[in-house]
């Protein structure tokens, strides 16, 4: 699976950068489902995501749900702290550049882009799951919208089927295209029931420029709970058309 970059001109490797409607909307479970696809084709695959905020004790280590789950199902073995696919791990599950100002951190966008493009020299395909919605803020100059564009890989938009979707699902579309980047899908992923869900996906489908990737349908407790199992990822992984 090898994309048009963003960066017109440019063969990006494979992979993409996946963002969303909104924080909490299955990015994490979609990015999973996507290592899972490349690895079928691809030996080494990596995982990044810029910066996470929120971090809990897990078998007895300070971890992000995030961090963990991908790594469990990524091909690319990450250092013991994981600073090498995240190099920025915030403690309070908050809006990032806050939760950095309040701890005194500066979140420097030139380390993430190095740190991205280290992983993805070590990788043959990678995955960025962004940060929250499409234009979180990092700090005053940058956001993740900006690394997206900066990193040039094919955006994926996980749509998180509730009510007000659709208005969210436009208008990032909108800021994609304004920025010029490539939007090689979206992916309906049913976060609970929705009134007129299957008429919900078909507007979506009528409105959005590019391909419906797949339909992700509500997921057992066993299967969605995080910090994701494999199994979880894999079973997502089951109903994208890719
Ligand atoms: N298909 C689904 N069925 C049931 N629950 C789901 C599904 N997808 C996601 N969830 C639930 O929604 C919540 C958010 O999912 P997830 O962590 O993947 O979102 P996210 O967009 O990555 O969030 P963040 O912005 O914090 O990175 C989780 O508690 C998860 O269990
Ligand atoms: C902590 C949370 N799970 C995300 N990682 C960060 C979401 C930031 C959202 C900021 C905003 O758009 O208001
Ligand atoms: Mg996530």
């Amino acid at each position: 699976m090898v994309f048009k970059s963003n960066n017109p001109g440019e063969l990006s490797k494979a992979g993409f950068f996946v963002t969303g409607t909104d924080t909490e909307v299955g990015k994490t479970l979609i990015s999973g489902a996507l290592i899972t696809h490349l690895k079928k084709q691809h030996a080494m695959v990596a995982a990044f995501k810029p910066v996470v905020a929120g971090m809990d004790l897990i078998a007895g280590k300070m971890c992000n749900e995030d961090i963990l789950a991908l790594s469990r199902v990524m091909t690319y073995k990450a250092r013991e702290d994981n600073l090498d696919i995240c190099p920025y791990q915030l403690a309070t599950p908050a809006a990032p550049h806050l939760v950095a100002k309040a701890s005194g951190i500066h979140l420097d966008y030139s380390v993430m882009l190095n740190a991205f493009n280290a992983i993805r020299d070590k990788s043959d395909a990678i995955v960025v799951e962004g940060v929250g919605g499409f234009k979180v803020p990092f700090h005053d100059d940058k956001t993740s919208a900006d690394f997206a564009q900066d990193i040039g890989l094919p955006i994926v938009l996980v749509v998180g089927m509730r009510l007000g979707c659709i208005n969210h699902a436009l208008l990032t579309v909108e800021a994609i295209q304004a920025r010029g980047l490539r939007l090689a899908g979206w992916v309906a992923n049913t976060v609970g029931p929705m009134t007129l869900l299957q008429e919900n996906i078909a507007t979506l489908e009528h409105l959005i420029p590019a391909p419906l990737m797949g339909v992700i349908p509500e997921l057992s407790k066993e299967f969605a709970q995080v910090p994701y199992n494999i199994s979880a990822m894999e079973k997502a992984a089951s109903y994208l058309k890719i």
